[in-house]
């Protein structure tokens, strides 16, 4: 049987991009005697793998080599993928277990059982990502902590799920197994919709804005807190809409429906409805950062004002370390553009913040959490 825990295991990688580059940076990490192939159009990206001493052998392309492969990862764009399996076949083991990383999976599971690929298929979904692209911006810190969907084939053997379960969880993720179709709904109503409204508020200011770009200019942290992900790859959105339309459509149809309600409150003023819209809301987002495991954790943290200049950050640094505080992390943000910054600062215990806050306000900082 095959099993990971032998730890000399082989990996595919078809595409080593953003994903594709970060699980093999993970598992180049997490298990250094397994050994990594990959295939990718772009030889940039390959050799980049070989020199970082990531991968052991960049294939030229999709063939024989393969077929010493315990696992194959697809992390090609999905229609890439879908076009690509028919290829892949021909050179997987009995034994080969093939997963991919796409966003949507109703479509990849139709083509997988068009295929006859379903014992030896269990699609994987990383709930992990950003608004870049490229094996360059990969990195193994980029699957820790983060859940990582997976839907197996209704005929694929229980023994085969427990041991890429295993594999992923070596890996610093969080295994969650769903159905498909559980996937796509999930997925459309914290993934793709959250996606579509970003870049809906984006193109709003786009059209609204004056010929000086006033509110591009201004667009403080809220905003670019919110709009991060609509930098996202277009052509990657793109073909999440067209893949998972159907559950998108019908969330999107409710979001409007919520978005008509609350215009209706602030047209009538109504004091209370939007209280509680916004107090609802506060209070459910709040409760996401209590979970024991999961992405969003509860963090620490405070806001200084500090001056723009040479030192500010090290004498921050330097009150707090001679109060035994030590700090998580610490940066600054830069809402104010320039002008004097907000240092954000991370502690490991709550109880730092207000031993912080006393130390640091009684030396002239202005504080706020
Ligand atoms: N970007 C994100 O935040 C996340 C993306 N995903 C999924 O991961 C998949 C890949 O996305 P990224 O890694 O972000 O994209 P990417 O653009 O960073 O990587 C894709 C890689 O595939 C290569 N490629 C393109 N056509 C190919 C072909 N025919 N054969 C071999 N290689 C080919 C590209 O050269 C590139 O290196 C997508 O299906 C996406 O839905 C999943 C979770 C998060
Ligand atoms: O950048 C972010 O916050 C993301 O939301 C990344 C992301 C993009 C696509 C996915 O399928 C999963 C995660």
């Amino acid at each position: 049987m095959r099993t990971f825990m032998k730890s000399d295991f082989t990996c595919g990688f078809i595409g080593l991009g953003l994903i594709g580059g970060s699980i093999a940076r993970a598992i180049r990490d997490f298990h250094p005697k397994s050994r990594i192939l990959a295939y990718d159009i772009n030889q940039e990206a390959l050799q980049a793998a070989l020199a970082d001493g990531v991968i052991n052998t960049a294939l030229s392309a999709i063939g024989e080599e393969l077929s010493v492969c315990d696992y194959i990862f697809l992390c090609a764009p999905v229609s890439e993928n879908d076009s690509s399996l028919s290829e892949i076949k021909k050179y997987m083991s009995s034994t080969c277990l093939l997963t991919d990383v796409g966003s949507v999976k109703a479509d990849i599971h139709r083509h997988i059982q068009k295929a006859g690929l379903s014992p030896q298929f269990i699609g994987g979904h990383p709930m992990a990502g950003s608004e870049r692209t490229g094996y360059i911006n990969s990195k193994t810190l980029l699957l820790q902590n983060a859940y990582y969907i997976l839907t197996p084939c209704a005929d694929i053997s229980q023994e085969v799920i427990c041991d890429f379960r295993e594999l992923i969880a070596s890996l610093g993720a969080i295994p969650l197994i769903l159905t498909y179709k559980e996937h796509d709904y999930v997925t459309a109503a914290i993934s793709h919709l959250p996606h579509v409204v970003a870049a809906c508020l984006v193109n709003l200011i786009r059209q609204s804005d004056s010929p000086r770009g006033i509110m591009k200019l201004v667009a403080a942290g809220g905003f670019k807190d919110i709009t991060r992900i609509a930098s996202s790859s277009p052509v990657m959105w793109q073909q999440i809409c067209l893949t998972n339309g159907e559950n998108i459509s019908g969330l999107l149809e409710d979001y409007i429906v919520s978005l008509s309600q609350i215009k209706e409150e602030i047209d009538r003023a109504g004091a209370e409805p939007l209280y509680q819209f916004f107090d609802q809301a506060r209070v459910y987002r709040d409760s996401f950062t209590d979970a024991s495991s999961g992405p969003i954790k509860k963090s620490f943290s405070i806001r200084i004002d500090i001056a723009d200049e040479p030192g500010a950050l090290a004498a921050i640094a330097t009150i707090l370390a001679l109060h035994q505080i030590s700090i998580k992390n610490i940066g600054i943000t830069h809402n104010r553009e320039q002008a004097d910054g907000v240092l954000q600062v991370e502690f490991y215990e709550e109880s730092s913040i207000q031993k912080a806050e006393e130390i640091l306000s009684s030396k002239g900082y202005s504080i706020y959490h």
